[in-house]
């Protein structure tokens, strides 16, 4: 299956059929597909937010994930349609190792998790983030960190300033949230739309598609970053 995903992505382009009113069928609707990977400890809640992202929900159980799930979302930004595809990698070494030179190819963006209530997997993250390294991950691919479970207040072991400092030694975003809590709903939202609306500025030309059929590369127009950490 990761395969087949990662042709597809290759592609970098997904295509859906539009049937024309007067004359048979006009060529496929394209968008762009980014794929994000989502690594981290066992346990931290890297399901839980993919869950959150793409199904607007908590699940209502989660297991142990063995290789990698996909979750894929389809978002509008100024315009254009773009496709979030989430890559919920297992953090439990044994169940990574035949999977994970998959998870690494055509990679646009990367979200380290840690939980907030186990310092241990905050200690983890120079791990995840040499793993990155030594599968050849291109230095300027957006990255953000994010504080998973915050809802566990008086469980809370990794201080907001410390998780900043690291945040900013690794010229990273920090966002602090639960993929539970329904108040952070929104939050949880902001993490990913604010991956897409850099990974649509990431490419300076889009393909555009006229009705008479010629494509026109055109300069994209720059977003507005808003950053909620
Ligand atoms: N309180 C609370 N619990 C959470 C939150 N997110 C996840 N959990 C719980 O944490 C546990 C692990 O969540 P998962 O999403 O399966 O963790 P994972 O990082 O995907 O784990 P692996 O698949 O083993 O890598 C589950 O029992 C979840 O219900 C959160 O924001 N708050």
């Amino acid at each position: 299956m990761a395969s087949e995903m990662e042709s597809s992505l290759e592609a970098s382009f997904s295509s859906s059929s539009a049937v024309s009113k007067t004359a048979g069928f006009l060529p496929p609707a394209r968008s762009r597909i980014f794929k994000i990977i989502v690594i981290g400890d066992s346990n931290v809640g890297k399901t839980c937010l993919t869950y959150r992202f793409c199904s607007s929900r908590f699940p209502d159980r989660t297991e142990a994930t063995i290789g990698v799930d996909f979750r894929e979302r389809a978002v509008e930004i100024d315009g254009e349609r773009i496709k979030i595809q989430l890559w919920d990698t297992a953090g439990q070494e044994r169940f990574r190792k035949s999977m994970v030179q998959h998870y690494y190819r055509n990679v646009h963006a990367v979200v380290f998790v840690y939980d907030m209530t186990n310092m241990a997997s905050f200690h983890s993250l120079p791990a995840w983030i040499e793993e990155c390294k030594q599968h050849l991950l291109a230095n300027d691919i957006p990255r953000v960190l994010v504080g998973n479970k915050c809802d566990l207040r008086s469980a809370i072991q990794v201080p907001t300033d410390l998780a900043q400092k690291f945040a900013d030694t690794h010229s990273m975003p920090l966002f602090e949230t639960s993929a539970k809590s329904p108040n952070d709903n929104d939050h949880v939202e902001a993490i990913f739309m604010t991956l897409a609306h850099k990974l649509k500025s990431h490419k300076p030309l889009m393909l555009s598609q006229p009705p008479d059929n010629v494509i026109v590369l055109k300069p994209e127009p720059k977003p507005v970053m808003t950053c909620w950490c």
